[in-house]
């Protein structure tokens, strides 16, 4: 996975290997429309854990179904949305494979103002999640899906190239492959080979009526193409290495034959069959008892290291996020909330949803019954207008129901590490000026 061509720069290796901007995922029912997922922006650099947390309904297995390209109808990622995936090897591999579906954008850059365009198109800088105007790049418009009513690209393109030349794929040094732009082969190679789940429940994963042994080599053999006793081999391996024991006589039996515990092991193995960069870990120790689970995160921690992994983890349980997360986006109701450092977060929560998740958590105030946030997540239905988590804000005034927060930087250090969406912020301004911000990052800026 390094990256030995001599004119990749130093800096290459900073880049996070999953950029999400703008995330919108919408249900589009008889009854309602459910924007389930509205406006995410986060990224996971290798080695990295990102946990997502938040309460039932706030959008955290939206998101994770989004990233892997599984939305259910009647649901959709629309316009605006960009996930992008900046592994260098897979860039390269995709512009070989799919010449076609490439594109050189170093050339659109040097043809085209992106300030220009969307001002053309009345786009608006926060579409890119961007604060104004002059912020916005060739590549924003292009992966939030814009560039074809500017006839910058076809509606078949998905590997984008900002750096070296695109018809000779080993020279490439800079790039990214648009997730929400993939359809049929190029969707399935990024699913199977570059980024994979494990959910909640291992039986969703599982087959019943085949041996786990061969559950693994149909995914060794359809992902790295592996096949037969070397196969065999492989998966007792991939057992043996998710801490099965006696591993060459268990790939014989059936999921049934396992143990809660055992089938979530053997999950694991199965998506580390494709070798993925990004592993993205949906609940995936709820329902396990303490013991088991605190086993499977110390497994994942292991294979985190040993593979420079990068680790999406959606959790409710502010525990786990504390064990597990280098990073913590904390959801609710679609949007990111607050985004920190996972010391940070739970020293200094900033939002006040963070704030209420913390206080409820067990043993926080001994003697006393369990504080929780009172009512629940409501379904976002419209574009917000307003502070969705206003009406259970202990905090709350009369504004937060008139403006809709942009997370801004909150951090003394200000370099954008911590940020949180609430018009108590930033503090250092008084509460109008502070609202007054907000309003014109909405708008997108004081651009001239
Ligand atoms: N297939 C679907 N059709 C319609 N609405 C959906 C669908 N899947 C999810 N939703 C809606 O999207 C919203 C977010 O759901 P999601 O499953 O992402 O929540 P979550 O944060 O993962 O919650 P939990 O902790 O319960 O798993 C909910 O309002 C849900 O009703
Ligand atoms: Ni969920």
């Amino acid at each position: 996975m390094s990256m030995e061509a001599p004119e990749t720069s130093p800096e290459s290796e900073e880049v996070p290997i999953l950029d999400v901007r703008n995330l919108q995922t919408t249900f589009f029912t008889e009854k309602e429309t459910i924007r389930a997922v509205d406006g995410v922006s986060f990224d996971i650099f290798p080695g990295e854990t990102v946990g997502i947390v938040g309460e039932s309904g706030s959008g955290k297995s939206v998101t994770a179904r989004s990233l892997m390209g599984l939305v259910d109808s009647p649901g959709r990622i629309i316009q605006g949305s960009s996930i992008r995936f900046q592994h260098l090897e897979a860039v390269r591999d995709y512009a070989a494979t799919f010449p076609k579906r490439t594109v050189d954008l170093g050339r659109l850059e040097q043809q085209y103002d992106p300030a220009e365009l969307c001002e053309r198109g009345g786009l608006s800088p926060r579409e890119f999640d961007r604060d104004t105007r002059r912020e916005v790049t060739i590549a924003d418009i292009v992966a939030a899906g814009y560039g074809e009513q500017f006839d910058l690209v076809d509606d078949n393109d998905c590997v984008f190239v900002t750096g070296g030349d695109p018809d000779d794929p080993e020279t490439i040094t800079e790039g990214f492959v648009e997730v929400t732009r993939l359809t049929g082969e190029a969707q399935r190679q990024m699913r199977g080979d570059r980024v994979a789940m494990v959910f909640q429940d291992p039986l969703t994963s599982l087959n019943p009526v085949y041996t786990v042994g061969n559950q693994i080599k149909e995914a060794l053999t359809l992902h790295q193409g592996i096949s037969g006793k070397e196969a065999t081999r492989a998966a007792a391996n991939l057992l043996e290495d998710v801490g099965i024991p006696d591993a060459r006589r268990r790939v014989k039996e059936y999921p049934h034959q396992f143990s809660g515990g055992m089938r979530q092991r053997a999950v694991i193995a199965m998506a580390l069959a494709c070798d993925p960069e990004v592993l993205i870990c949906d609940e995936p120790t709820t329902a396990l008892d303490v013991t088991i689970q605190a086993q499977i995160l110390d497994l994942l921690a292991e294979l985190q290291e040993e593979r420079d992994l990068a680790i999406m983890f959606i959790t409710h349980d502010m525990g786990v996020i504390a064990d597990v997360s280098d990073y913590v986006n904390v959801m609710y109701a679609g949007e990111i909330v607050e985004r920190a450092g996972v010391e940070t977060l739970f020293e200094d929560p900033k939002h006040p949803y963070t704030q209420g998740l913390l206080e409820s958590i067990p043993g926080q105030h001994p003697g006393e019954r369990l504080r929780t946030i009172e009512g629940s997540v409501p379904t976002p239905n419209e574009q917000a207008t307003s502070c969705r988590f206003a009406p259970r804000c202990p905090k709350a005034f009369d504004d937060c129901t008139e403006v809709h927060p942009v997370r801004v930087p909150v951090d003394d250090a200000g370099d954008g590490e911590h940020s949180a969406a609430c018009l108590l912020y930033p503090e250092d301004l008084t509460e109008g000026a502070a609202v007054r911000r907000h309003v014109e990052l909405q708008d997108g800026g004081d651009d001239e």
